[in-house]
Parts: C-alpha cells; sequence; structure tokens
C-alpha cells in the first residue's frame, strides 16, 4: 500500500484516496487445495498421476545411482536413530525401484536388532508382520512380493516405511492401497515410522487428508528430517 506524496495519512483525511499496487482480492492465486476447494476424488486423481509419474521417475535412474543413493540413506539412517540395533525394525523387500534396506537389515541383525516383514493378510486390513532373518524360507505374496512363508504374526516397535512421494512435513504418498496408514492407525503403542524416499519424490505438499498419517522421520539421501533429526517434535496433525 502505498501513499501519494505530500497527502494526508488516512488517520488525518478518512477520504485520502490510497493506491493499492494489487487488486484487492488475491484468492485467483491461492491454491484451490489449501483453500479446501479440491473433494477428495479430485486429490484421489492427482494422486493417482503423481505416484504414476514418481514410480517412473525413480525407476529411470541408473543402477550405478541408485546404489550410491541407497549408501547414503543408510549412513542418514544410522546417524539420526543411533539405537536402531536395539529396536524390533519392520523393514520391507524392496520393489518397483524403492531403496533396498535389505543390507541393512542385515548388518541390524549382525548387531543384535529382531526384524520382521510386512504382508497384507486381508485386503484392506492393516498389515501383519512375520519375524525375518538371513535365511528365512520366502514365497510370494501379493504383488509378488517376498514375505517370510511361516511364522507367527510380531509387532515391530519402528517401522521402514518405503515412500512414492512426500512433503516438508512428513506426510507420503504410497501405492494407494492406504495399508501404512491403516497399519500406523491401528498399532498400539504406535511404532516410529521412518519414512524412506528419494530427493525426487519431494512434493510441495501431498494434500494431506485425515487418514494420511505422518511419519517421525524422514530420511533421504541428502539427510534426515523430523523428530530423530534434531529438529524437536513434530507437530500434532491438523
Ligand atoms: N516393498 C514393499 N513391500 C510392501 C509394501 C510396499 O509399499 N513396499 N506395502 C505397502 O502397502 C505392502 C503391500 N502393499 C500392497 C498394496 C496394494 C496391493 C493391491 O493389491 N492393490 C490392488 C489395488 C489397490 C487399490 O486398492 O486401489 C491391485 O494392485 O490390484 C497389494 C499390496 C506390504 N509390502
Ligand atoms: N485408517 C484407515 N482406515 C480405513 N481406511 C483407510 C485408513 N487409512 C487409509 N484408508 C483408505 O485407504 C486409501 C488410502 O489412500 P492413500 O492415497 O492415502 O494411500 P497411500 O498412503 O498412498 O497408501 P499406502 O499407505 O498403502 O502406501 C483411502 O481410500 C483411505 O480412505
Amino acid at each position: 500500500m502505498t501513499q501519494r506524496p505530500g497527502i494526508a495519512s488516512p488517520e488525518e483525511d478518512p477520504n485520502v484516496e490510497i493506491l493499492c499496487a494489487s487488486p484487492p482480492c488475491f484468492m485467483h492465486e491461492l491454491d484451490p487445495a489449501w483453500l479446501g476447494l479440491l473433494s477428495w476424488e479430485q486429490i484421489r486423481a492427482w494422486r493417482r498421476a503423481e505416484r504414476a509419474a514418481l514410480i517412473a521417475r525413480r525407476l529411470a535412474v541408473p543402477v550405478a545411482a541408485r546404489l550410491e543413493r541407497d549408501d547414503a540413506i543408510t549412513v542418514h539412517v544410522r546417524a539420526a536413530v543411533p539405537d536402531l540395533a536395539r529396536r524390533h525394525v519392520g523393514f520391507y523387500w524392496p520393489f518397483k525401484g524403492e531403496y533396498d534396506p535389505r543390507p541393512l537389515a542385515r548388518a541390524l541383525h549382525r548387531e543384535g536388532a529382531r526384524l520382521a516383514l510386512p504382508m497384507v493378510a486381508t485386503k484392506g486390513r492393516p498389515l501383519i508382520f512375520r519375524a525375518w532373518r538371513p535365511g528365512t524360507r520366502m514365497m510370494q505374496g501379493v504383488w509378488n512380493i517376498p514375505i517370510p512363508a511361516q511364522g507367527e504374526e510380531v509387532t515391530p516397535d519402528t517401522l521402514l516405511v518405503p515412500l512414492v512421494g512426500f512433503d516438508a512435513r512428513g506426510y507420503r504418498l504410497g501405492y494407494g492401497g492406504g495399508y501404512y496408514d491403516r497399519t500406523l492407525a491401528a498399532m498400539a503403542p504406535r511404532p516410529v515410522a521412518i519414512g524412506i524416499g528419494f530427493e525426487n519424490g519431494r512434493l510441495a505438499t501431498i494434500h494431506p487428508q485425515p487418514h494420511d498419517v505422518r511419519m517421525d522421520l524422514t530420511v533421504t539421501e541428502a539427510g534426515a528430517t523430523g523428530i530423530g533429526a534434531g529438529s524437536g517434535p513434530a507437530e500434532p496433525t491438523p
């Protein structure tokens, strides 16, 4: 807001003309999602398209670059959660260009950690976990993801959660089944959730919904952000 030089201020003369640099309404400049104007239907369509683009981008990264990036992530996870080997860690068997947590899992096993893998026991229900150690006999689960062939259900206290996309507040996009959201909502006490993604999966927002569960820590090849990274506790979910 500017005033004409030499003219009284509005406090001095309520009739003085104020010149504004912009039109009076900025509504056209605001993100419709921020205004709550996007429906879940629209957000779901956006997420579907975004997921496909992110997965394609991730699969296009050459193998050598992936290995280097994965090594950097492993280093950042260990630095951000120094007591990982004393935890009961639910990791995952990688597919579609995800970070490969198996070298980390093997190292943690050598250091005495308990490990577990997720599986879809019932569609539309939370994931369940079975114990894993090097040499565990595996079979094909849904989506042909290998799962331990047998074993009682176990309850990890810390989960490595694969991210297709994520935002700076720790909200994530997965494959769209809602499995990790359901799992984290159902487990009590809630395990520590360590989201693992790549810088090329970073988004301005994922348009979070009430069912979306935030990661406690998000790790990429560039480093870790969140509680364990020393930036203080996450804000409560809005
Ligand atoms: N490596 C890895 N393992 C993982 C996961 C993951 O994200 N990464 N999961 C993380 O969740 C679970 C598997 N997730 C799955 C998610 C969806 C479907 C599925 O059947 N989808 C249906 C349609 C999805 C929909 O409901 O729209 C399909 O493809 O036909 C299967 C497994 C457990 N294991
Ligand atoms: N706690 C829950 N209870 C019931 N349904 C849920 C729950 N959490 C998520 N869902 C449903 O699952 C679907 C998940 O969609 P969303 O786009 O959030 O998946 P995602 O986070 O990418 O998937 P995932 O968690 O499997 O990686 C939505 O339709 C949502 O309503």
